[in-house]
């Protein structure tokens, strides 16, 4: 496997204990034009967790996403990233901050203007890694998205699956301990959807990075959940005798509100009536 997926041996802050969860919300709350958006929201990451945050469309999953790197401020209530509280962090921490988190935006957010390999090397760029560094590091990513072959052309040239594993490349070359995805599959037809899904499950199963995932569908919520990388076939699998990933786990919110907050087998599990409506 490549080297670029290895869990990487970052230096890491005092306040980030061996063991500590690496995204903390506690009692979260955040309005808009004094509409809630967000009400007394607490759960925590642990390192090398999945988290699956479901539900319905305007529930705050994509504004939860933007405090979880600082990109909003919550109006009350505290955030750790890392063992670090950034809810009153400054710019110029945050900014240290987000360069351990990889990020795939929902319309992959690639610069139209720049080749594939500018794209992907672009914090690598801004790092002021070497050329050749940053170009060999481009293909490492390029080959873990089976996306080498791309590497001179330019967005627009690219499918929308193409371009969401070209994002996906870019997000995992700087060797992230947090990736957030949101709605890495959102405007994708059902088999690319799957196969971007599938490379969320070789990353967490290769580097274990802990990651959030923001999804509206519940079969690739499902298919991260049941399905592992074989390291030995490079494929991806049902996980045998119908097992579940220990390591993925939900988040589902409803206007504003936790309505879940568990493991796979507790949410398939559930008695509360909205849920299972939501599931159905
Ligand atoms: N910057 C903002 N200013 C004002 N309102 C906002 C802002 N960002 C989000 N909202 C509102 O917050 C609510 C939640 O939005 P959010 O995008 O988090 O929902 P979501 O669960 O991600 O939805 P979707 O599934 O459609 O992506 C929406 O009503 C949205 O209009």
């Amino acid at each position: 496997m490549p080297d670029l997926i290895s869990s990487d041996v970052l230096e890491r802050p005092q306040a980030e204990e061996a063991g500590a969860p690496v995204v903390v919300f506690d009692d979260v709350s955040i309005s808009f034009d004094e509409k809630p958006v967000l009400e007394n929201i607490s759960f925590s990451v642990a390192r090398g967790e999945t988290r699956i945050i479901l539900g319905p469309a305007g529930g705050g999953k994509s504004v939860l996403m933007k405090l979880a790197n600082g990109l909003l401020r919550p109006d009350s209530g505290t955030i750790q990233v890392f063992g670090e509280d950034i809810t009153t962090m400054r710019e110029v921490d945050l900014f240290k901050l987000r360069a351990r988190i990889g990020m795939v935006f929902q319309e992959s957010a690639l610069f139209d203007s720049l080749s594939v390999e500018d794209n992907v090397a672009y914090r690598l760029h801004e790092e002021g890694m070497p050329e050749e560094e940053a170009h060999a590091r481009v293909v490492e990513a390029l080959q873990f998205v089976e996306l080498e072959q791309a590497i001179a052309k330019f967005p627009p040239e690219l499918s929308g699956g193409m371009r969401r594993r070209v994002s996906i490349a870019r997000a995992i070359i700087t060797k992230p301990d947090l990736i957030l995805y949101d709605s890495p599959t959102a405007g994708l037809d059902p088999i690319t959807s799957t196969t971007i899904v599938e490379l969320v499950i070789k990353q967490r199963d290769v580097s274990h990075t802990t990651s959030l995932m923001i999804t509206h569908r519940l079969q690739d919520a499902f298919l991260l959940a049941m399905h592992r990388f074989d390291e030995k076939t490079g494929k991806i699998e049902p996980i045998p005798n119908g097992g579940i990933d220990d390591s993925t786990k939900f988040l589902v919110l409803n206007e504003g509100r936790i309505v879940f907050d568990g493991t796979t087998l507790e949410l398939v599990r559930t008695d509360d009536a909205w849920l299972k409506e939501y599931l159905a």
